[in-house]
């Protein structure tokens, strides 16, 4: 039998590590001099102090390799929510994250797994006004995505086993921006450039949380510091937010002025627009066989654009000493200067 080694308490893995948060996540992890192993499909950058293995999540052998002597692991990997390939979700949220938990199992004698789930697992496309931890979950997903993230973090809060020394945690941030985000900035953009972005969904007063993508990695880092088996976080979700909600057209506004493109003025009532997403993306499904498009208003993207979504941080506030390090407005204006390329041409 092999020997098991304790691992070095300052290597930690992160799968998904190439992405948007993954990356940022790996850049603090450096500065508080961590050595860390990122295991993605794909390699996005280079950094002194990071190896990468590549490979797929649901390939347990790839997995151990990069989790060796490894103590802390962070998944954060995920398929874009915007895919509607049902298989894809369930292939890598569920049964992958089913392979993660088996080999961090495998892997160490102490492992600590920190999931990147969603706030967005309660939401059912109705209001959510400072939603706590204890919603349950949806009962009738808005998505797939929602779907399986869902049975992601059922799964990682239940295999927490203080026995075993396998302790897990799941972090629910919701809307996260900020420099490099492949998804919100550039969709708003293209949105605009298309002349699509000049109505405003509802009566504009619904109030939503986003969060800068470093108040996410902090959320993340303090509930892995503080993972421990006698701390009340083992096993739990936790909220992280800018705990600062806004209305939703507010913020979207904002970012598109500070690019140069006018901010969405027309109102166009909510049920009408939604009715309109619904019937589109049944269209999409049904005439995929022979045309493929896909409609840049979804049901889901709609539900988000015009309902009420924000929820309490006061869980992590009390059991992680949680506060956001960068205010929302800091954000925003980080976040514009970070796409000077996407600004509009005078
Ligand atoms: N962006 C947002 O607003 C929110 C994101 N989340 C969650 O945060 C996490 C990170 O999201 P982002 O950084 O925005 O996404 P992203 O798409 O930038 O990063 C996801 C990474 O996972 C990797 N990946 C996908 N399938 C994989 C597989 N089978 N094996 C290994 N790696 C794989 C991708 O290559 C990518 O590098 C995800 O779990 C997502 O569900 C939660 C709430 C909000
Ligand atoms: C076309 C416009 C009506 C909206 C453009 C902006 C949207 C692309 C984004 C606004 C809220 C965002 C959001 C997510 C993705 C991007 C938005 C829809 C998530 C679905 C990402 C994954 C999650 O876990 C929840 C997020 C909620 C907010």
């Amino acid at each position: 039998m092999a020997t098991r080694v304790r691992p070095s308490s300052k290597r930690c893995a992160v799968i998904g590590g190439s992405g948007f948060l993954g990356r940022h996540l790996v850049e603090k992890l450096l500065d508080r001099g961590y050595a860390v192993s990122v295991f993605d499909i794909r390699q996005g950058y280079e950094l002194p102090g990071v190896s990468f293995h590549l490979g797929d999540l649901c390939d347990k052998q790839a997995l151990l390799s990069a989790l060796k002597d490894v103590s802390l692991v962070f998944h954060c990997a995920s398929p874009a929510p915007a895919s509607d390939d049902r298989g894809l979700f369930e292939k890598v949220n569920i049964q992958g994250t089913r392979t993660v938990i088996e080999a961090c199992i495998e892997s160490g004698v102490q492992v600590k797994l920190v999931l990147t789930s969603s706030a967005s697992v309660v939401f059912e496309g109705k209001d959510i006004k400072n939603g706590s931890e204890t919603l349950p979950y949806a009962m009738k997903p808005i998505d797939y995505y929602t779907e399986t993230k869902i049975q992601q973090e059922k799964l990682v809060l239940k295999a927490c086993d203080k026995e075993k020394g396998f302790l897990t945690v799941a972090i629910r941030p919701h809307g996260i921006f900020g420099p490099r985000d492949p998804q919100l900035v550039p969709i708003l953009v293209d949105t605009a450039r298309r002349g699509k972005m000049k109505f405003i969904i509802g009566d504009g007063t619904n109030l939503v949380d986003f969060t800068f993508v470093e108040n996410v990695v902090h959320g993340h880092i303090l509930a892995a510091e503080r993972l421990r088996p006698d701390s009340p976080i083992c096993g739990k979700a936790y909220h992280i937010t800018n705990d600062e909600p806004v209305r939703f057209w507010d913020f979207m506004s904002e970012v598109l002025v500070g690019l140069g493109y006018p901010a969405p003025r027309y109102h166009l009532p909510y049920i009408l627009v939604y009715g309109l997403a619904l019937l589109l993306w049944l269209l999409a499904m049904i005439l995929r066989p022979l045309v493929s498009f896909k409609p840049t208003f979804t049901p889901m993207r709609v539900a988000l654009a015009g309902t009420h979504h924000y929820y309490s941080c006061d869980r992590a506030k009390e059991d992680m000493g949680y506060k956001p390090v960068v205010t929302l407005k800091e954000g925003i204006t980080r976040t514009v200067q970070s796409y000077p390329h996407l600004r509009k041409e005078a």
